[in-house]
């Protein structure tokens, strides 16, 4: 079996005296669709963010490609894409204008830049306002733009962090589709996000993550043969969160 694309061993990262990755241990196979899912802090931006470099200090081995990230953090940077959740994008701009910059820094040729801007942006709907500044721009189109930074350079390894917030019914399934076919190139796409279905659907395997641990991996064929139902009710079996009804009644009670 080849080398995987992304090793992680024994990953910890502390703030202060609050440990949030507890030991994470990860192989990823180039070609897969990884669903990174957990509850509200339980540590999944925190990896993201060391996996792409943006914090660099933490314990424990990460290798992508064969390279150590601490050693050859450039070179690793050009083979991953990063979307986050949401970001300063450089709003006096337009989407021409900051896919420039961004290709630029990734240091792709100006034609290609072009070329793949106007073609990505129209399939996101985006082609008569590509040369109007982004201060006007609805939550969902400012993503829009942000999904194809990330992408713009051809990355192995795509990283999303909850990239479809915002995003209408169109584009959701559009951008559904491209993490199939990207994956079915070879390419790797780590996935975080809250949108269980859609994780469901597009993962070929689910990490969850409970409190910096990880507390199942696999597929989600077989995270149902260990536990049954959809990833919803996977989830909130393995993340302890008892009884929704009751805490749905206690939430309305405290209106008393
Ligand atoms: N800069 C920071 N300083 C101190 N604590 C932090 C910092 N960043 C994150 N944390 C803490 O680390 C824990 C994990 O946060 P993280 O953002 O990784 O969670 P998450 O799984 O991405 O959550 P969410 O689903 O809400 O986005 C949380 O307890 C959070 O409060």
């Amino acid at each position: 079996m080849s080398e995987p694309i992304i090793s992680i061993k024994n990953l910890r990262k502390n703030y202060g005296e609050k440990q949030v990755l507890k030991g994470i241990d990860l192989q990823i196979n180039a070609g897969q669709v990884i669903g990174y899912i957990g509850p509200n802090g339980a540590g999944k931006s925190t990896t993201v963010k060391i996996l792409i470099g943006l914090i660099p200090d933490f314990e424990g081995e990460i290798i992508i490609g064969g390279q150590r990230l601490h050693d050859n953090l450039l070179d690793i940077k050009r083979v991953i894409g990063y979307v986050p959740e949401n970001a300063e994008l450089y709003e006096v701009l337009t989407p021409m204008e900051y896919l420039e910059f961004v290709g630029k820094l990734q240091g792709m040729e100006q034609e290609q830049i072009n070329h793949r801007s106007q073609a990505m942006l129209s399939q996101f709907g985006l082609k008569d306002v590509m040369n109007q500044r982004m201060d006007t721009f609805s939550k969902g189109m400012r993503q829009k733009v942000l999904l194809i930074s990330g992408m713009i350079h051809n990355p192995q390894i795509i990283i999303l962090d909850e990239p479809l917030s915002g995003l209408d019914a169109n584009a959701v399934i559009l951008v559904k589709e491209i993490i199939s076919r990207l994956a079915q190139e070879g390419k790797t796409i780590f996935y975080c996000s809250h949108m269980m279905d859609v994780v469901e659907k597009v993962s070929d395997r689910i990490i969850l993550i409970n409190d910096g641990e990880i507390v199942a991996d696999g597929s989600f064929t077989e995270l149902q043969n260990n536990s049954g139902g959809t990833l919803e009710q996977i989830f909130a079996k393995l993340t302890g969160k008892g009884n929704i009804g009751d805490a749905a009644g206690a939430f309305i009670n405290a209106f008393d």
